[in-house]
């Protein structure tokens, strides 16, 4: 019996042994599968992170990662940037002429515009130009140093559509060389008797030529005298909604002096006591629109008064004058863009004379003289 005692006891030992066995392994394989849940969430977690990897965002950015940082921060140097050459704008170039009116519209003076910044802000624009030039009669003859003096200074750049309005379309010169994007059409217009009459229906013509051809293929127009010569730079700078020029004449007199008509009877009448600038009209422009206003408003007046037998003083430019009295041209352009050689080149105030009149034997050259 003893023996049998011990086998029990011998037998409970070993079962204990096996408990206590398979107890450590369950604990051990536990932890195990516990750590290999861990790890499974973690990759879990880091790919669920990386799940964009394949989209090349980062590398695309790095794509010049061999090319220094700097440099591919400057990429964008070699892009025109609008940055004037003054480093301190402060300081006013011209101190000796009026550059701004009281209206805040620019007057265009040599020196209150950096040529390269202006040309930038306007050059990608695409913009067409229409000029307007008439030459009736015996001033054909100027056509042709007009236009090539324009091909020279006039909106280079730009695309320019030139408008001649001639009675003689055989006299307009056809080996002018134009530059690219610069188009000439002539337009036969009749001849009128007295060179006033030829000068003041320009209005009219030029009215009716905007409102039924020259607004569809162009962004602004200049009007232009023919027997004028371009000497400098007539580029951009001079566009606006509404633009005229100071008269190279009158820009020392005080307003009461100004040659405006006088005469209550005329509707171009200023009184003494009003008006900014006497204008002169060789050149006047803007967008078509408004120039189209203006041109319609003084043939309108125009036709006003030749029904009641009145010619303004100086003709169509008289009538402007008082539309540009209550229509205030946004920008001015200074008697450098409508220069006279008669007045030689002294003036000190001008430092670039840009587009001129040339002197003309007036007896020669006009009708009724
Ligand atoms: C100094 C002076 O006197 N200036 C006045 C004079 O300018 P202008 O002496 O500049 O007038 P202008 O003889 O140049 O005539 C104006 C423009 O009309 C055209 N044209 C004129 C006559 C002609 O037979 N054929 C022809 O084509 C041509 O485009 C010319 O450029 O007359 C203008 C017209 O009223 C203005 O009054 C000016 O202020
Ligand atoms: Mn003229």
């Amino acid at each position: 019996m003893p023996i049998r005692r011990e086998h029990f006891l011998l037998s409970l030992v070993m079962a204990g042994v096996m408990v206590l066995c398979w107890l450590v392994f369950s604990n051990c394989a536990s932890v195990s599968l516990n750590q290999v849940h861990h790890q499974v969430v973690q990759n879990h977690r880091l790919q669920s992170k990386q799940a964009n990897l394949m989209e090349p965002v980062l590398q695309s950015k790095q794509a010049n990662l061999m090319e220094p940082v700097l440099q591919s921060k400057q990429a964008n140097l070699m892009e025109p940037v609008l940055q004037s050459k003054q480093a301190n704008l402060m300081e006013p170039v011209r101190t000796d002429v009026l550059t701004v009116t009281p209206w805040l519209a620019p007057v265009v003076w040599e020196g209150t515009f950096d040529p390269q910044v202006i040309d930038e802000a306007f050059m990608s624009q695409n913009l067409t130009i229409a000029t307007t030039v008439f030459a009736v009669g015996k001033y054909t003859r100027f056509l042709r140093d007009f236009l090539e003096s324009a091909e020279k200074h006039f909106m280079l750049g730009l695309d320019v559509h030139y408008y001649v309005f001639t009675d003689m379309p055989d006299d307009v010169p056809d080996n002018v060389t134009l530059g690219v994007g610069r188009l000439l059409s002539i337009v036969r217009v009749p001849k009128f008797d007295r060179w006033q009459e030829i000068s003041l229906r320009r209005m009219e013509i030029i009215q009716t030529a905007i409102k039924d051809y020259i607004h569809q293929g162009a962004n602004y127009i200049f009007c232009l005298d023919v027997d004028m010569r371009f000497h400098g730079r007539v580029g951009p700078e001079a566009l606006g909604r509404l633009v005229a020029a100071i008269h190279p004449w009158f820009y020392m007199y005080p307003r009461s002096q100004y040659p405006y008509e006088r005469r209550t009877v005329s509707k171009a009448y200023i009184p003494q006591d009003q008006g900014d600038f006497y204008y002169q009209a060789n050149i006047f422009g803007g967008a078509l629109e408004d120039v189209h206003r203006l041109t319609k408003t003084c043939s309108e007046h125009l036709e006003v008064d030749r029904s009641v037998g009145v010619e303004a003083v100086w003709q169509e430019e008289s009538h402007l004058n008082w539309y540009l009295v209550r229509n205030k041209p946004t920008k001015l352009l200074s008697p450098e863009y409508v220069w006279d050689d008669a007045k030689g080149r002294d003036a000190k105030e001008i430092k670039l004379v840009r587009f001129s009149s040339v002197i003309k034997n007036k007896a020669e050259v006009r009708e009724n003289l």
